[in-house]
């Protein structure tokens, strides 16, 4: 680690790191302190303002003030009080920076999390520079911590990677842009298809029944997607193998929907979907035709919602092989 003595011209270039990370720091913490004293000398900033848990003697090279504003939250409390002389407004303005901080974070969080699970993205750090109103906010955010992340492995290991993500593109499709201009709800049994096809049956004749036993389409071609939106309008839902083969469509589950509790304002076939998880290992992804959501249900909860916001989640197909 180099040292730096000269105050006035700074030895510090990209490559060479001027502070020593405390063990205790972790990976996020370090590469966000890095970007921070980049961004000073970039920018020539006159101060650095910390708020929150963070360890400010990391920067302790630099030569600017570096302020922890969670330490001395008290002064400018009472700086506010005396100019406002209002004191709540100051805990309004604290808890609307607090909010924003958390609100930028997990929009980042959220993006990362369904560009992960689209398979845009592998599983590693991401930054953010996040513009809000009159400011920016840097995030680094690591993908190993993130719930959804960790959800979707989790349904990993019960269908394979992309059949689920197939699953899920294929729906947030659906959600966004519904078929021929008309929402669409339908819902997508993964997995566990033995106990699946035991407890339902066939509303209609299942549209994915060959002739002989080697037929199969497969939800992981991208060509059977226009066939599988196009019988999305039917009644009932579609049954998959967790290699991806379209087994049913149009096929009613017959499951107790007795103590399972989804949002209020969905119907019955997000209701029969979450049922289904709880009897069987399979998973569901529903979308609503109401709403416009895309949820995934494992063990009789939901444990994912997608909002699909068509300026937060582009989805361009040619991204996929
Ligand atoms: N047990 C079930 N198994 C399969 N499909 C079902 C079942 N019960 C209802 N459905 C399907 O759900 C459709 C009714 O959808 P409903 O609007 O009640 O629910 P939803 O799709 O959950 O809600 P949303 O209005 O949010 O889309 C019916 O047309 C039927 O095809």
């Amino acid at each position: 680690m180099e040292e730096i003595t000269d105050k006035s011209e700074p030895k510090v270039t990209a490559e060479t790191p001027i502070f020593n990370a405390s063990a205790s720091d972790d990976l996020c913490g370090i590469l966000l302190k890095d970007s921070v004293v980049h961004l000073v000398k970039l920018t020539g900033a006159v101060a650095v303002f910390t708020f929150g848990n963070i360890d400010v003697k990391a920067f302790r090279e630099l030569d600017i003030p570096v302020i922890d504003i969670t330490q001395i939250k008290t002064i400018i409390e009472k700086l506010t009080y005396l100019r406002n002389e209002n004191q709540f407004q100051i805990q309004e303005v604290s808890e609307s920076i607090r909010n924003e901080a958390d609100k930028n974070a997990s929009l980042l969080m959220s993006a990362a999390a369904v560009e992960y699970s689209l398979g845009n993205i592998g599983c590693g750090i991401v930054v953010g520079l996040i513009r809000s109103q009159n400011s920016y906010s840097l995030v680094v955010h690591s993908m190993e911590e993130n719930e959804t992340v960790q959800i979707i492995r989790e349904c990993e290991k019960r269908v394979t990677p992309e059949t689920f993500r197939s699953v899920l593109h294929l729906s947030l499709n659906i959600a966004l842009k519904g078929r021929e201009g008309k929402k669409v709800g339908t819902a997508f049994i993964l997995g566990d298809d033995e106990e699946v096809l035991e407890r339902s049956h066939q509303m209609i004749l299942n549209p994915f029944r060959g002739q002989d036993a080697s037929f199969e389409v497969n939800i992981n071609k991208k060509e059977n997607w226009e066939s599988v939106m196009g019988f999305a309008q039917l009644d009932g839902v579609f049954i998959i193998s967790e290699n991806g083969k379209i087994l049913s469509a149009g096929r009613y589950l017959d499951v107790d929907t007795r103590d399972i509790h989804i949002e209020k304002g969905l119907g019955t076939r997000h209701l029969s979907s979450a049922s289904i998880t709880r009897d069987t290992n399979a998973i569901a992804v529903a979308i609503s035709e109401s709403g416009g959501t895309v949820r995934v249900y494992m063990d009789g909860k939901e444990v994912i919602l997608i909002e699909p916001d068509a300026s937060l989640v582009k989805i361009d197909d040619n991204k996929r092989k």
